[in-house]
């Protein structure tokens, strides 16, 4: 599928045209269907477009917001990304949003992933918003190089919903969608600053998928990839 690309003087002008074109997005689906479902990502890189969209006035009771992928690590945890949603996104206007987590407090991680994606699949198909990040090895949500269940993850034959992986440098446990779940969403987000922009090149040259795993959303998606870069 194409990508589009979104080019911004600087991360600002980045996070609050982001932030617009998001809820414009979550508007339109509730106006369409009564409810709007949010993806997002962890990482640094989201702050300030998180900061951004909590402001925006949309009909936020009527909105799920939930996460792209997660450490297993309670919410209190500085790793969560439940805690970085809560601190950065779900304020102001934002509060009012429905969250859904992916990290339960189960005896195992897999029963931890078997809760959100029952937890998560009353959220509807596609989702209307996924942003997605991307680490300099090319990973996206928990699609790590070398991850535990990569092929798996990445195969678009498995159903939708939220597996565990482990790979070298992920640290804890994870708990990310599978592509098949990511890959159709209505408007599909890879928000990258800075040097990154190499990265996506070395990600849009010929290679394996499991090496560069973001190439399988640059490749295969359904929908096509709407990426967000500034300096
Ligand atoms: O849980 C996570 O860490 C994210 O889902 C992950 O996929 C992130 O998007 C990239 O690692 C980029 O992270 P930075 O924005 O910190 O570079």
């Amino acid at each position: 599928m194409s990508a589009n690309m979104h080019i911004f003087e600087n991360a600002s002008a980045l996070a609050e045209a982001l932030a617009d074109d998001v809820g414009a997005r979550l508007a339109a689906a509730i106006a369409a269907r009564g409810t709007a479902s949010l993806a997002v990502s962890g990482g640094s890189t989201p702050k300030a477009f998180f900061q951004s969209l909590s402001r925006r006035e949309i009909d936020w009771p009527k909105v799920t917001v939930t996460l792209v992928d997660e450490r297993f690590v309670p919410p209190e945890n500085e790793r969560s990304n439940h805690r970085l949603v809560a601190d950065n996104l779900l304020k102001h206007r934002a509060a009012e949003a429905r969250f859904v987590p992916l990290y339960y407090a189960a005896e195992t991680v897999p029963a931890a992933a078997a809760i959100a994606s029952q937890k998560t699949a009353d959220l509807g198909a596609p989702l209307d918003v996924v942003v997605l990040g991307m680490g300099t090895d090319g990973h996206t949500a928990s699609f790590f190089p070398g991850g535990s269940r990569l092929g798996e993850a990445l195969d678009p034959a498995t159903p939708r919903g939220v597996i565990t992986m482990e790979a070298e440098g992920a640290g804890e446990p994870r708990l990310t969608f599978t592509f098949s779940s990511l890959q159709d969403a209505g408007y599909l987000v890879l928000h990258i600053e800075g040097s990154k922009k190499e990265v996506l090149a070395q990600a849009e040259a010929p290679g394996a998928e499991a090496e560069m795993p973001i190439r399988a959303m640059l490749r295969r998606a359904a929908s096509p990839l709407q990426i967000y870069w500034a300096p």
